[in-house]
């Protein structure tokens, strides 16, 4: 059973926005133009994320385009005419990665393309599920570009650096099971269902301590900047600060006693 969720910005005109219990699910909504990601859709993106991370409804979102589409990258219509000043001047992409600001984990389920910024976006995201027909591809060379979101950054962590530069060196797409081979996503579902199963793995994880989702989160995702010394000095930090929760205790408690845990996400 879906609710439609309704924020301060109650109408999106790019993007649609359902409640499934804990998670909220977000779908791109530009078909005509295969969720070509545009500056208008960005910024509702933005806010809706905001606003799911701080509401404790929620435990987790999903995010999702269309059969044939998850994004088709940038709006290429919106960026054919800006000039160097007004890209730089006004830092274009400044907000485009405010995605992985939010605390909350994200998961997306791809099904078609998902290219330049729709793949970028993808690897802002924490988990990657792929439709069968999902295709990845980073083809701004093609258009006289190079990937502007961390693209090449997240790539060659994700995939290592001979398959990242092949990749966006000959802007060629890989299909859904290439990704999982290259362990860029973790499950390849039917087109039909992945949005379902997306959905029940999102409601797994919203089921847990949200408070503790976010530490695991985070202290993964700091793996991607720092070495392994100060990532594991860092994991140590955020574990002895479990101990400062209600529900590290809790958890423990109940394992004890041979009960469900009860989160109150303190
Ligand atoms: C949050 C992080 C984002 C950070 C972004 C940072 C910088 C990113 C740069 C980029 O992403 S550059 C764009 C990279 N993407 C592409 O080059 C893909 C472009 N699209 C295609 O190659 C094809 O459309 C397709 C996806 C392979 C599908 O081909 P198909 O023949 O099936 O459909 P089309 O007739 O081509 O498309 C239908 C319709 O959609 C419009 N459209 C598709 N992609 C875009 C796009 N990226 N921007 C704007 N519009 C797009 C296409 O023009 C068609 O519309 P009409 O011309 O018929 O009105």
């Amino acid at each position: 059973m879906f609710r439609k969720i309704v924020f301060r910005f109650s109408t999106y005109n790019f993007i649609n926005v359902t409640q499934k219990g804990k998670v909220a699910l977000i779908q791109f909504n530009r078909p005509k133009a295969m969720n070509a990601l545009c500056d208008g859709l960005i910024k509702e993106l933005n806010q809706v994320t905001q606003e799911i991370d701080s509401n404790p409804e929620y435990g987790s979102i999903v995010i999702t385009g269309n059969e044939k589409a998850f994004a088709a990258g940038a709006d290429i219509k919106e960026m054919q005419d800006k000039s160097f000043p007004q890209v730089q001047n006004i830092q274009m992409l400044a907000s485009w990665e405010n995605l992985t600001n939010i605390k909350k984990p994200i998961l997306a389920a791809v099904n078609g393309y998902a290219l330049g910024g729709g793949f970028e976006l993808a690897m802002m995201c924490d988990i990657i599920y792929a439709g069968e027909n999902a295709k990845f591809g980073l083809p701004e060379a093609t258009l006289g570009t190079i990937p502007g979101c961390g693209g090449t950054q997240r790539l060659i962590r994700a995939v290592g650096k001979s398959k990242a530069m092949e990749i966006t060196l000959t802007g060629e797409f890989i299909d859904a099971q290439t990704a999982l081979s290259y362990g860029l996503v973790s499950k390849v579902l039917p087109v039909a269902n992945l949005v379902e199963e997306t959905l029940k793995v999102a409601e797994k994880i919203a089921s847990f301590s949200k408070p503790v989702a976010a530490l695991i989160k985070d202290t993964i995702n700091e793996a991607e900047n720092i070495g392994l010394r100060e990532g594991v000095k860092y994991e140590r930090k955020a574990f002895y600060s479990t101990f400062a929760t209600q529900d590290r205790k809790e958890g423990m408690s109940a394992f004890v006693e041979k009960r469900k845990p009860s989160w109150t996400d303190n």
